[in-house]
């Protein structure tokens, strides 16, 4: 359907509105279908093309003890950048959204990080906070998510709890295709559960800046 060019302007802005509310209110925001379907749609394409050579390894943090990783997590992943038109249109869709949060909120979100992920049937990520508050300059997540008609037998849901100290989880995330979270990276311990099945997202983060004579830190 053909809309002007100032109604798409005018639901991003109350899109903006709402997220930025979330955010204030509660930390974090789950939104069933948030970008166009066709950018999902792209997004989902282009992944089932790329095949497993063009995916590599995920680490945690600074560290590169890969013994330790295979316990916490066990996904592949692969950066998204600006070459592929429909990488680069998804990083442009977040790049309006940095700009909304940063003029509504003062957030000084300086830039935009983000890779696919791939988890085989049976992987995971354990219990995990995406930033520790004066180690990282990560301080909103997004997490998007391109399994088509998954069914919740699959398994495969983010959890989140409230807190870094809480056990007690207050969302259970069905990995469903085009769902985008977001949340407060230092405040929201989360845990992918294995799946029954291949399950594929987009995790991104955005930035502050923390660098020091123009070396961001750390690069990703
Ligand atoms: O794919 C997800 O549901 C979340 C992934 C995640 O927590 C991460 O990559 O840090
Ligand atoms: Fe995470």
């Amino acid at each position: 359907m053909y809309s002007p060019p100032e109604l798409t302007l005018d639901l991003h802005q109350r899109l903006y509105d709402q997220i930025a509310d979330a955010l204030v209110d509660n930390g974090y925001i789950i939104l069933p279908s948030a970008l166009p379907e066709t950018l999902t749609g792209n997004l989902y394409r282009h992944l089932q093309a790329l095949n497993d050579q063009q995916f590599q390894r995920a680490g945690i943090g600074r560290e590169q003890d890969h013994q330790l990783h295979g316990e916490i997590r066990r996904d592949t992943i692969r950066w998204l950048g600006q070459q592929q038109a429909v990488e680069a249109e998804y990083l442009n869709w977040m790049e309006g959204l940095r700009e909304g949060l940063n003029r509504r909120l003062f957030m000084g979100l300086f830039d935009y990080e983000a890779h696919f992920s791939h988890y085989r049937a049976g992987a995971f990520y354990k219990r995990h906070l995406d930033a520790f508050r004066g180690q990282t300059n990560r301080v909103l997540t997004t997490v998007l998510y391109l399994n088509r008609d998954w069914h919740s037998r699959q398994g495969g849901e983010l959890l989140i709890w409230p807190e870094p100290d809480s056990d007690k989880v207050i969302e259970t995330v069905v990995p469903q295709m085009g769902t985008l979270v977001i949340f407060l990276s230092e405040q929201f311990p989360h845990e992918v559960l294995p799946a029954t099945t291949d399950r594929y997202s987009i995790a991104g983060w955005f930035r502050v800046n923390t660098s020091i004579n123009n070396q961001l830190d750390p690069p990703r």
